[in-house]
């Protein structure tokens, strides 16, 4: 194994300071290390964060590997800071079976370039009538402790119920996409002056903040963990503050996409802009922004949903939702939140590894901490040209938009998977 010593770098904003990797772990910290045998890193002008965990990424293996692998979004991941991502289960077959989970965990160790975390489905094929073996996937290799319909809500309160009540035994999570499905039928995009303007059929805030408000009151009923998934209104986030000042055991998550870009975005019918839960306006922008910033919202999760061309190029109504993000989501939390290093690397990455129960992820780099770290050049500014992304889908809404921040290294367990800003293998 190699060492890696990397010269005057700022922890987590600090003043500079050396680091010295070694046999899988940061060895040492402090001014002049020196190691002849280490291969040095300069990182003068560069901040090292710890990995970065993304708790909501669609790796669409198996089933459509012509939109992503569990390899290529493992390396979009990589380029994009991360060391662990937590695979949702909307493949196909649906992750709702130890079999699955275990074969998607497996891909991502082969693969070997970030940690790969199954989540397991919460129904047998998302179809919200019966709960998956649960047990089974909890206790199969893959250890699987989030649960997630993703995709779909768990519509059903008595299922959603259930399934709470089920994973307190091992600890376990149910990450709820929030969309009563009968107020979103034929939806396209936010309900609002913007739908009403186009004449497409809206997703009206309500549909989202109503199975918050029950999934919140339902948690705490049976004393278990709920986390919510990509939060898209300030009603949500009104929501979330009353459950958390209960105690209401309660996580949730915000998009990049959702802290910048508004439903204005279908005024161009491009349906890289379609996405669900669908932009909003300007003033949710700012409500999920300062809950952010304020902990109502406890990460930023990507929501990286890689679509093939034929999916996403074509009328607005027939294109599927979803967008691609984690090669571009350390860029917009840079440019929405500033150089706040210590709230990134709180929402980015430990906040996320707590929730998702990640052990090695999520720390600070310190003498003995696994060596799960990225070094981020904050004054950089790159242009995102769509081809050049490691995704194998194209469908990114930053396109040719210049954006702060870059990558420029990631350490999996003291193994480079990014030098000089290039994917290692
Ligand atoms: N977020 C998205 O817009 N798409 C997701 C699933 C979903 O939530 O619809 C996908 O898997 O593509």
């Amino acid at each position: 194994m190699t060492a890696y010593l990397i010269k005057s770098v700022s922890v987590v904003g600090a003043a500079p300071t050396d680091l010295l990797i070694r046999d899988g772990v940061v060895a040492e910290t402090g001014a002049g290390l020196t190691a002849p045998d280490a291969t040095v890193v300069d990182g003068t002008g560069l901040v090292a964060l710890p990995g970065l965990v993304d708790l909501h990424t669609h790796l669409r293996e198996p089933g459509r590997e012509d939109a992503e692998t569990v390899e290529s979004g493992s390396r979009a991941a990589a380029l994009g800071g991360y060391t662990a991502v937590c695979a949702m289960a909307n493949t196909s077959p649906v992750a709702d079976t130890a079999g699955v989970v275990e074969q998607v965990w497996r891909l991502g160790r082969e693969a070997g370039l970030v940690d790969v975390q199954p989540i397991g489905a919460v129904t047998v094929g998302l179809a919200g009538e019966r709960l998956a073996e649960l047990g089974a996937m909890a206790d199969s290799a893959a250890r699987v402790r989030i649960f997630s319909d993703d995709g779909h809500c768990v519509a059903d309160p008595k299922l959603m119920r259930r399934a709470l009540e089920y994973v307190k035994a091992f600890d376990g999570v149910i990450a709820q996409h929030a969309e009563e499905p009968r107020l979103t039928e034929g939806a396209q995009m936010h309900e609002g002056e913007v739908s009403t303007r186009l004449g497409l059929t809206g997703w009206p805030a309500v549909a989202e903040e109503a199975i918050i408000a029950r999934d919140v009151l339902l948690a705490e009923h049976v004393g278990s963990r709920l986390h919510v998934c990509h939060v898209s209104t300030a009603g949500s986030v009104e929501v979330l503050r009353h459950a958390k000042a209960r105690g209401v055991k309660v996580t949730a998550e915000v998009t990049p996409h959702h802290l910048l870009l508004t439903d204005a975005k279908a005024e161009t019918y491009d349906p890289v802009y379609k996405v669900n839960p669908p932009l909003r306006t300007a003033t949710d922008i700012a409500a999920l922004r300062a809950a952010l910033v304020e902990g109502v919202i406890d990460i930023i999760a990507t929501d990286h949903a890689p679509h093939a061309v034929e999916d996403k190029e074509c009328e607005w109504a027939y294109a599927r939702p979803g967008m691609l993000g984690l090669e571009t989501a350390l860029s917009i939390a840079l440019d929405v939140l500033g150089p706040q290093w210590d709230l990134i690397a709180e929402r980015m990455s430990r906040a996320p590894a707590r929730i998702a129960g990640l052990e090695g992820h999520g720390l600070d780099p310190a003498p003995g901490v696994p060596a799960n770290l990225t070094l981020v050049d904050p004054t950089a500014r790159r242009t995102i040209e769509p081809a050049e992304l490691a995704s194998r889908s194209r469908n990114t809404p930053y396109a040719r938009m210049t954006l702060p921040g870059r990558i420029v290294a990631t350490f999996l367990r003291g193994e480079p998977t990014v030098l000089d800003g290039k994917a290692v293998k």
